[in-house]
């Protein structure tokens, strides 16, 4: 088994106390071995001749052997705990250190629950074996060794029917082996899914309340209880099965021995001290043998545990450090990608052929619809993955040769999400940075906006932060890891989307951080919203993976091409600084294909029509199916569009964004909603009923015949 083989070259190394722990175990074996025989001695030559002195001389030897029996197992007890502890605590390290080391699509590919269970279930299941199971088959197995030659000793003939007897013990455990590390994995993986299920409900507990989805959640558990039940079941079965088989063997085995052992004393090959002795050996040897098979079970759930384990411990990252790191110079010149091609998968391709260069101290903006990739440019410029042709390289230093220390002391990302982990918002802010004083987290946290916010809380800078940042609003979470990225002083900031799930006043606030932040490092800034880049030195226009337009807002203006187009759908907008009420221009509407054509001062009418409507992260705008009566266009946020198709569920088949416009078919009468929109980040859309746009439609035929076509189009 490797795992006996892991277990001995994580031991090996302390020898003096494997060494201690073996001879202890040799003792105890030893003592419980030749107790029996005491008996032989006691019968044969004390008790039947009456010979006192004999019988003061076998207590003596059996005091002093008890005495030297308790204090070796009391020294291998302690030489296992710390043996075994060593062992656990090597392989804890080793897994939590190459988890670590880990790229990003290793934990996509692997789930919190996933790795939770393997470093408790699994780790608990190895460490039971190791501190109990292991030494335990040591000494049951050296108890029937030493039993067996014994018991040769005092009579081979029967040892040898015996024997041959013995070998019924293992058939049943060998036969079911394999039958139980398949229910072993199949409870594992219910163990897993069940422990994604309870990561995503306490994530997820303000989703799933909001949207009332506890009976789904109540479902899905039910279900993996159920599972876990099932297998449960199953597993209890197997093992006591492979328990229970060798002691009917056990049982066929001491009827021979009882009907052989008579036949040799009323031949006179044997005396009663022998049987006796024979008899009370047999049973230790038995019992030992049971005591294995036992232990089978424990076997088959750790060697199970041990190769999940070692499926993650197999598992490489596909972004290493490279053996010989080259350090990042203190002053940058340049950023550079040169014909970058880059997928998530072998087959998948999300960038092709991107080249670009940014020079030190500018603030270069990516923009580009959804899906266009934006942010995985700029994750290969984070190196959280490499390329699969071409270069990323700061200074002409490609990054696949420095160390990951380097660059992200030069670099630090901010993405949407802005993690904050459970502790105070000081310890937030500082982490590890030893070298950062009081005054420069202060610091930092001004220059964010964050720290009056921070002040007015009763406990300041060490008021504590729960549910990963749940516990702060979303814009006081992308001020606090902008601080804590600013405080770390980097020469190269990548911000991905920081903004959009932001109110306007707090994107406002965090774009003009960002002007005042150019002079003194360079700035890479994934958006959506081109108000948030019309700023930048540089801007790249991303579409399907290619950069298609580069240069400032004015002279992409010029252009009339992809990003002229983004802008006229972005722009025509107005927000409240709340975020709570917005309008829209007459012009904007007479850029939507069913307005196109229609006077100013009717689309003004129109425009009134529309009423606001903000919606959280998870929200459902329309169900498909159901009766559709708004029209809706989208002022900020984004928004996936899902259908179901035949044979694959509910599959996302678009992602829509500021400007972007849905659900006109439903201004259609009875016409119901042909896919499900849902609010990907808090959003605000504008949208009109269709009672509203009634009057409207039968003034202006125009609108019903070009909604017609749309309807048509997409059916
Ligand atoms: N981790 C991932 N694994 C597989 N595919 C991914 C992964 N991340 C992104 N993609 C896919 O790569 C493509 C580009 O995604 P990317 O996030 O870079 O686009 P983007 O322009 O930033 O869009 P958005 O603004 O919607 O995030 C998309 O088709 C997306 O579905």
């Amino acid at each position: 088994m490797s795992f006996i083989r892991t277990l001995l070259r994580h031991t090996a190394h302390n020898k003096l106390l494997l060494t201690g722990f073996l001879l202890s175990i040799f003792i105890e074996v030893a003592y419980f071995v030749a107790a029996p025989l005491s008996l032989k001695y006691l019968v044969d030559k004390a008790f039947m001749p009456k010979d006192f002195q004999m019988f003061l001389m076998i207590l003596g030897v059996l005091f002093v052997s008890g005495l030297i029996y308790i204090c070796a197992g009391t020294f291998g007890d302690y030489a296992l705990g710390r043996l075994s502890g060593d062992v656990i605590r090597t392989l804890r390290t080793k897994l939590f250190t190459h988890v670590q080391r880990q790229s990003f699509s290793f934990f996509q590919h692997y789930k919190l629950g996933d790795l939770v269970t393997r470093f408790s279930a699994d780790m608990s299941s190895l460490e039971s074996v190791i501190r109990h199971s292991s030494p335990l088959l040591l000494k049951e197995t050296l108890n029937i060794v030493l039993g067996l030659v014994m018991l040769a000793l005092i009579e081979w003939k029967l040892t040898l029917a015996v024997l041959a007897g013995t070998v019924l013990m293992f058939v049943g455990p060998k036969w079911l082996q394999s039958r139980a590390e398949k229910e072993q994995t199949a409870y594992k993986q219910a163990q897993e899914q069940f422990s994604n299920t309870i990561d995503e409900m306490v994530k997820g507990y303000k989703t799933i309340r909001g949207l009332h989805q506890q009976s789904r959640f109540r479902e899905r558990a039910g279900k993996q209880i159920q599972d876990l039940f099932s297998f449960g079941l199953k597993l209890h079965m197997t093992g006591s099965l492979m328990e229970r088989l060798p002691l009917a063997a056990l049982l066929v085995l001491n009827g021979t021995m009882i009907g052989f052992g008579g036949y040799l004393i009323f031949h006179d090959e044997m005396t009663v001290g022998d049987f006796m002795a024979f008899l009370t050996l047999f049973m230790f040897v038995g019992q030992s043998g049971s005591h294995l098979t036992a232990l089978l079970p424990h076997f088959v759930e750790s060697r199970v545990s041990f190769n999940r384990i070692g499926e993650i411990l197999d598992h490489e990252p596909e972004v290493s450090e490279p053996p010989n790191p080259a350090e990042l110079p203190k002053s940058i010149r340049s950023i550079r990608m040169e014909q970058v091609t880059f997928g998530y998968t072998e087959e998948s391709t999300q960038l092709s052929d991107v080249s670009l260069e940014i020079a030190a101290g500018s603030y270069v903006a990516f923009v580009g619809p959804s899906g266009s990739g934006k942010s995985t440019a700029l994750q290969l410029l984070s190196r959280f993955y490499d390329p699969k042709q071409g270069a990323v390289s700061i200074n002409d230093c490609d990054l696949r040769t420095v160390s990951e220390a380097s660059l992200r002391q030069t670099s630090a990302l901010v993405t949407q999400e802005a993690f904050l982990f459970n502790t105070t918002i000081r310890d937030n802010l500082l982490l590890d940075n030893t070298q950062a004083t009081e005054a420069d987290m202060v610091e930092a946290a001004k220059q964010a906006n964050i720290h009056r916010m921070i002040e007015s809380w009763p406990e300041g800078y060490d008021t504590p932060v729960y549910h990963e940042g749940g516990s702060l609003s979303g814009g006081e979470r992308q001020r606090l890891s902008l601080a804590r990225a600013l405080l770390r002083n980097p020469r190269i900031l990548l911000l991905d989307e920081v903004t959009s799930a932001l109110d306007p006043v707090t994107e406002a606030d965090i774009n003009e951080l960002i002007v005042r932040l150019r002079s003194r490092m360079t700035i890479v800034s994934v958006t959506h919203r081109l108000a948030s880049a019309m700023n930048a030195d540089h801007i790249y226009v991303f579409e399907n993976g290619r950069i298609v337009e580069s240069g400032t807002h004015q002279e992409l203006l010029r252009e009339h091409g992809l990003y002229f187009r983004l802008w006229e759908k972005q722009h025509g907008f107005h927000l409240s600084r709340d975020g709570l009420h917005a309008t829209v221009d007459g012009e904007r509407l007479a850029k939507l294909p069913f307005f196109q054509g229609m006077e100013l001062p009717l689309l003004h009418n129109i425009a009134s029509l529309f009423s606001t409507e903000t919606s959280k992260e998870g929200d459902t705008i329309v169900s498909e199916g159901e009766a559709g009566n708004k029209f809706y266009i989208i002022v900020r946020g984004k928004f996936e569009i899902l259908k179901h198709l035949p044979g694959q569920g509910e599959v996302r088949v678009a992602v829509l964004q500021d400007g972007d416009h849905f659900g006109e078919i439903a201004l259609l009468n009875n016409v119901p909603r042909n896919a499900t929109v849902k609010a990907l980040c808090p959003s605000v859309l504008l949208s009109v009923r269709q009672e509203a746009f009634q009057h409207l439609i039968s003034a202006y035929p125009q609108i019903l015949t070009v909604l017609q076509s749309t309807l048509q189009q997409r059916m």
